[in-house]
């Protein structure tokens, strides 16, 4: 990561910045920048107009020719007075509805990408949680720093102008007040920014202590193990180790702006002198005087909000180009221009000479597997752990492309369909099966969003995974929330709001969630029963065996017994089908499988005949 975008990419962010919330906003923000820049006139209004009434006073001039200056300045201090509501209220707003478009943009952006491998780049997950981080704020803040920059400048050139009209060498005064400080003042905040970015890894190591250390997953590991101090002692050794840079950049800041207040001050002063001096002699007006000391006033107030704001810019324009990167990343998956319809299975899957790697660094998980699932038969992959099953089925989803070969489906290529097409045809219940804080029926129904309020089909589903009984059994039946998460302050107290159910009770509910998908042309089951009790498992896999007669599946599991009546097993060995055929075949082939199906076997014989 860097700090320095160049200015042409700085200058695209800007107006990129501009375009998204003009989108959101379409007439707040002109009406923002509107009020932005009265707000950098109103100043300059207000030392004129005092100008012109102290010039007046002087010279004795009449009531009528200084009533109307008298209330112009009224009308100025009323207006400054009104513009801070008027321009927070309509900030706000604007912050709010860029917010809503930056938000839905970037959750677009993330729909887009149809494959795994992006979400499981380490650099792009960094980038991810920063545009996560300032998506809401970030454009809006942009352009509130763009146009508090603009406001700044235009009281500065309008000072500085009035005061050549005046006198030359008060306008050099003031900007010899001004310039030094300006300029020192954009240094510290790049040297800030570079300060704050350098941390940002000890920052995150902090927050993943932090997070660790309260998180309820790792909560039994840590109270077992003891290992609350140790993460506790690494937190304080990376928070401490980030203020130290911190503490050293707030030492040189403070130097510098102490030596620049006193400067700033003395040349106001001796500016002052000179005004007086210049007065006295007759050069200038009272009126000349006041608007000096007006303009020095304005001028420094409006540097020090030019420096505020480009400093702010700065780091804004950082993190949205985060923002950016994300929501203007192409599709991660190569994408057929004119996709073809999924058609309904008819004879079968083929995996044809796969070869599989997840990175060009990492080692081959696949290395020329051929292999077919034939269309309404169930097909079982077995394997040492880390042999590649859950890699075919994550090639047959196409989350990933192969590298090599090509996956068919009735002999066309999975990559020339349009991956959701594709998805549609297929249910799957995976390994890592998600637990959803939802309710128990919407647990299920997120199998077929279609069907989720059909309660007939998703207590079918239920009961075909044995999670039936288990889910009538809860307080509020298949309405009962799945979670200690409360949705408003009127469940907090409400014990019977979330219930936690054990690790194969969810897995049933997983399981459920996948039947609701039947209907799909394959099933897919990585490990459907391994957190389930024993009753259970030869429940569920009873019924897979009952229901999958017309379907097509794919079957993993390391308990053997759970696949020996799979129309044909495959055994993965060495990124290879090293053994292929039903159990009986295998068994009398006396490979790898009917050495693991022995091994397991004996392991029961052993306690039944004890
Ligand atoms: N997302 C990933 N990125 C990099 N490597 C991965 C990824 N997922 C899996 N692997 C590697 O690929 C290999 C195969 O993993 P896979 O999950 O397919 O094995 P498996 O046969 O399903 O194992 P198990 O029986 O333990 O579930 C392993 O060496 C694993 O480390």
């Amino acid at each position: 990561m860097t700090t320095d975008l160049g200015a042409r990419r700085v200058l695209s962010l800007l107006v990129s910045a501009f375009r998204l919330t003009r989108a959101a906003a379409p007439a707040g923000t002109p009406l923002y920048a509107v009020l932005c820049l009265l707000a950098g006139v109103v100043p300059l209004a207000a030392a004129w107009c005092t100008k012109i009434l102290l010039d007046g006073l002087a010279a004795g001039g009449g009531w009528a020719t200084l009533v109307p200056w008298a209330v112009a300045l009224a009308v100025t201090g009323l207006v400054s007075g009104l513009l801070p509501v008027a321009s927070e209220y309509l900030k706000q707003r604007l912050d709010r509805a860029v917010a809503v478009l930056t938000m839905d943009r970037l959750y677009q952006a993330m729909g887009r990408l149809t494959g795994l491998a992006r979400m499981e780049d380490p650099r792009f997950r960094d980038k991810l949680q920063l545009a996560q981080q300032t998506g809401r704020s970030g454009p809006g803040q942009l352009v509130d720093d763009g146009l508090g920059a603009v406001q700044a400048a235009v009281t500065t050139g309008g000072f500085l102008a009035t005061l050549l009209l005046l006198d030359v060498g008060m306008a050099v005064v003031v900007l010899l007040a001004a310039v030094p400080a300006l300029i020192a003042h954009l240094r510290l905040s790049r040297a800030r920014a570079e300060v704050l970015w350098s941390i940002t890894p000890a920052e995150r190591r902090e927050v993943f202590y932090a997070e660790l250390l309260s998180s309820l997953d790792a909560a039994k590991e840590l109270r077992l193990l003891g290992l609350g101090d140790l993460f506790r002692r690494r937190m304080l050794v990376e928070l401490t180790a980030a203020h130290a840079v911190v503490e050293g950049q707030d030492r040189r800041d403070a130097r510098v702006r102490g030596l620049l207040a006193g400067l700033t001050a003395l040349v106001s002063a001796a500016g002052l002198v000179w005004s007086v001096w210049l007065a006295a002699k007759g050069s200038l007006s009272i009126g000349d005087v006041a608007m000096f000391v007006a303009a020095v006033a304005g001028v420094q107030g409006a540097s020090q909000g030019l420096v505020h704001n480009l400093a702010s810019a700065h780091h804004s324009v950082l993190l949205f180009h985060h923002y950016q990167e994300i929501e203007s990343q192409p599709p991660d998956l190569p994408l057929a221009v004119a996709p073809s319809a999924v058609p309904p299975l008819r004879r079968g899957i083929e995996l044809r000479d796969v070869w599989f790697r997840y990175a060009e660094d990492q080692p081959w998980v696949l290395c020329g597997v051929n292999l077919t699932i034939p269309h309404g038969r169930s097909l079982a992959l077995v394997g040492l752990n880390g042999a590649g099953k859950s890699t075919i089925v994550k090639l047959l989803c196409r989350f990933y492309d192969p590298c090599r070969g090509a996956i068919l489906w009735d002999g066309v290529d999975l990559r020339s369909f349009a991956p959701e097409d594709l998805r549609a045809r297929v249910g799957a219940v995976f390994q890592d099966y998600m637990r959803y804080d939802l309710s128990a029926a919407e647990n299920i129904g997120l199998g077929d969003v279609s069907s989720m309020d059909d309660r007939a089909r998703v207590v079918a589903a239920a009961q075909r995974a044995g999670a039936h009984d288990v889910v009538t059994a809860l307080p509020r039946g298949y309405d009962t929330l799945l979670s200690r998460m409360f949705f408003d302050e009127a469940d907090r107290e409400d014990p019977e709001t979330g219930v936690l159910l054990s690790g194969g009770q969810w897995q049933r509910l997983a399981l459920a969630r996948a039947f609701l998908r039947d209907r799909r042309d394959l099933m897919i089951l990585d490990e459907p029963s391994s957190g389930l009790d024993a009753q259970a498992e030869h429940e569920v896999h009873n019924s897979l065996r009952r229901h999958r007669g017309e379907a097509t599946s794919v079957l993993i599991s390391h308990r053997l017994g759970a696949v020996r009546d799979a129309g044909v097993i495959a055994v993965l060995t060495g990124g290879q089908v090293a053994e292929l055929g039903t159990h009986d075949e295998l068994l009398s082939l006396d490979g790898d499988y009917a050495r693991l199906f022995r091994l397991q076997a004996s392991g029961y014989d052993e306690v039944v005949t004890r």
